[in-house]
């Protein structure tokens, strides 16, 4: 399966390292990118074709991962338009509807809207999937083909899902990582030097999601078990709770899907 990227930054590399640590031939995968510095890096890092713009040997692939910033896109894709055929077009653009990309690629209706996130690097992304109906099985089977290489992936059953998606798991490893960033401080606070705080945080963060991957049990069942009665960690979820942290991650969740979906309905007036 030939897989071409436009736009090779941040998320691009994340795919395409994860794609090429899962065995896909550099051969196969190529990048339009418009930075020099950026396609000699991918080149270096992957050994992947990176071109400036568009060319027949870049539209001659199976599938084409749109892969700018939302406000980039539709400049991005003006030189597709009318171009393509069979390609499979796969956007991880967070809030662009396909309605407008479709526009812009001057009709092309085989999309898909994807929603990864960068622990596709190391194999260990989540991406949401959501095909418009005009795709068959073929089509978005090899869409997912390309987003199972780098993680799992869910297909959800309506495109304003997909501003969920981002919200929740696309957007969501900057929570994670803010959280370590909380917790190393909370601890060089205590007195441990950043080194042994950092340590701390991490592998208390990886070993609870690793725990949590591989228990049957629901996360409050394994929070509870950590939960003395009268204990430290009880003393900790109670100032949790008196600041209301439950809230704050569900609005700061809303907010992003929210965000999502004012640059769909912002963008796609152009
Ligand atoms: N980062 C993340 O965690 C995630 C991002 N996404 C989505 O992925 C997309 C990319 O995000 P991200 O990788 O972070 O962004 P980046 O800005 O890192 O990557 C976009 C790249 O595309 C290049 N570019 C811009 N215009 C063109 C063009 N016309 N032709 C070719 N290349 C072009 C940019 O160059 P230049 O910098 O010079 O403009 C840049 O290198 C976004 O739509 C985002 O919503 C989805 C899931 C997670
Ligand atoms: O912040 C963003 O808009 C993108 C989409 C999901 C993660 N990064």
């Amino acid at each position: 399966m030939k897989i071409t990227f436009l736009g090779g930054g941040n998320m691009a590399a994340a795919l395409i390292g994860g794609l090429v640590k899962q065995g896909f031939a550099a051969a196969d995968l190529q990048v339009v990118e418009l930075s020099a510095e950026g396609r000699s890096k991918l080149q270096g890092d992957f050994g992947v074709r990176a071109v400036e713009a568009f060319d027949e040997q870049a539209l001659a692939c199976d599938v084409l991962v749109l892969a700018v910033k939302p406000q980039q896109m539709k400049v991005a894709v003006a030189p597709m338009a009318g171009r393509l055929d069979q390609q499979i077009v796969v956007s991880i653009a967070a809030g662009l509807r396909l309605a407008d990309i479709s526009r812009w690629l001057g009709g092309h209706t085989r999309l898909v809207r994807a929603m990864p996130n960068t622990p596709a690097l190391i194999g260990a992304g989540i991406t949401g999937l959501y095909a418009d109906a005009s795709v068959g099985a073929e089509g978005r089977e090899a869409a997912a083909r390309v987003l199972n290489a780098v993680g799992s992936t869910v297909w959800v059953p309506e495109e304003a899902q997909i501003d969920g998606v981002t919200a929740v798991s696309g957007s969501g490893p900057a929570y994670v990582f803010h959280f370590i960033e909380c917790l190393q401080a909370a601890g060089e606070s205590l007195g441990f030097d950043e080194a042994t705080a950092r340590k701390l945080a991490l592998e208390t963060v990886l070993g609870a999601a690793r725990l949590a991957v591989d228990s049957d049990e629901a996360p409050a069942v394994l929070r509870e078990r950590v939960t003395s009665k009268g204990g430290t960690t009880a003393a900790a979820l109670a100032s949790f709770a008196a600041d209301g942290f439950p809230a704050i991650v569900t609005r700061a969740v809303a907010a992003a899907e929210a965000r999502g979906r004012e640059l769909g309905e912002q963008l796609g007036q152009d």
